[in-house]
């Protein structure tokens, strides 16, 4: 069956997912309905094993679903052919074996193989996508490196540049970002949103990347085991409280003011907090949060005053008529941790 929706390159029609033990099946996700659009960053989250790598695979055609179907720009995905799938569909894996052999500009050719075969030579148009893809992905001048000498950062970039080069209209990352510090998380997130906004692809990434999802995706996706996925703009997944849900835990939990994760104190205490809405403010305000007090307006036992248009800034802590003065943040903490938090 085909179909055509002029606004998806990929629906998924009441998809159940799973595994074959020998004749029997292992259910992981049922009757998903989705759709992927042209010039989106899609993340996928969810907790380890939910089965997200599961519907990564199932999208790829790497496992057959257990039932429903997956349609790619209108034409089922049961029916496309190999290398028709290679054209509509690029695959970025994390992890591996780095192929040492391998110069940078040949890993990135690989990405050619659906246009060209694998012992195809590469026309002109070839070497232009090649080129294209090295410079959108910022690794131009890693062409001549071997594959064995790249950091994890560059490696991954290289890997994206690859799936560029194949000029699918879908790329899926199966957690792109999970053994990269913050700088190169930061980098290829924002690598993968631009690629999506600028080359009209639809990109697919699963990810435990919660802050760099919320700064870079264009929509979620929320996995929950027995649970359909819950699809949406990260800000409207916020203030509808779905974030919060899908982080259900005890000790902690999401604040949907600041978009961060709080300790869930049993007991707080309040404080009065009073000073320009600066970085002095916020951050006082944050790690009085850490140490489990709750900053109010009201009146309060607990009075803490910031003064901060000076080059040095103070801290007045009024309590019970005993005045308190510090001149930083560790030393206003420390001194509430020994007298109030025992
Ligand atoms: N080949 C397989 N055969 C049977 N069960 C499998 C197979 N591969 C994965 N599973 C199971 O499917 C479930 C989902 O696994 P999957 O790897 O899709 O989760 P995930 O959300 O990607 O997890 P993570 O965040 O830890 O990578 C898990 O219970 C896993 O044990």
């Amino acid at each position: 069956m085909d179909r055509n929706n002029q606004h998806s390159i990929l629906e998924i029609s009441n998809l159940t997912i799973g595994y074959f033990h020998g004749r029997k099946k292992k259910i992981i996700l049922d009757r998903i309905n989705l759709t992927l659009e042209k010039g989106n960053l899609v993340c996928m989250l969810g907790e380890n094993g939910v089965g997200k790598s599961t519907l990564l695979k199932t999208i790829s055609r790497v496992i057959p679903p257990l039932s429903g179907e997956i349609f790619i720009n209108g034409h089922s995905l049961q029916h496309i052919s190999q290398k028709a799938l290679a054209k509509n569909i690029s695959v970025v894996l994390t992890g591996g074996q780095k192929p040492g052999i391998l110069k940078v500009r040949e890993m990135v050719a690989l990405g050619r193989y659906p246009y060209t075969g694998w012992v195809g030579g590469l026309s002109a148009e070839d070497h232009d996508k090649i080129d294209w893809a090295l410079n959108l992905t910022n690794v131009n001048h890693l062409a001549d490196e071997s594959i064995a000498t790249l950091s994890d950062g560059q490696l991954q970039k290289v890997m994206i540049a690859r799936a560029l080069a194949q000029d699918s209209d879908i790329m899926i990352l199966d957690e792109p970002t999970a053994f990269l510090d913050v700088n190169n998380r930061l980098e290829i997130m924002h690598l993968l949103k631009m690629l999506a906004w600028e080359t009209k692809k639809a990109i697919l990434v699963s990810t435990h990347d919660l802050d760099s999802a919320f700064h870079t995706a264009d929509q979620l996706w929320l996995a929950t085991c027995c649970l359909p996925i819950t699809t949406g703009c990260p800000e409207d997944l916020i203030v509808e409280g779905e974030i919060q849900n899908l982080f259900d835990h005890e000790a902690f939990v999401f604040d949907q003011q600041s978009g961060r994760f709080k300790t869930d104190f049993k007991s707080i205490r309040q404080i009065n907090l009073q000073g320009a809405h600066d970085k002095y403010y916020l951050w006082t305000k944050s790690g009085l949060e850490r140490i489990g007090y709750e900053v109010v307006k009201s009146n309060s036992t607990l009075k803490l005053s910031i003064e901060s248009n000076a080059n040095a800034p103070v801290w007045r802590l009024e309590d019970d008529d005993k005045l308190h003065k510090f001149s930083a943040i560790g030393e206003l903490i420390s001194f509430l941790r020994g007298h109030h938090l025992g």
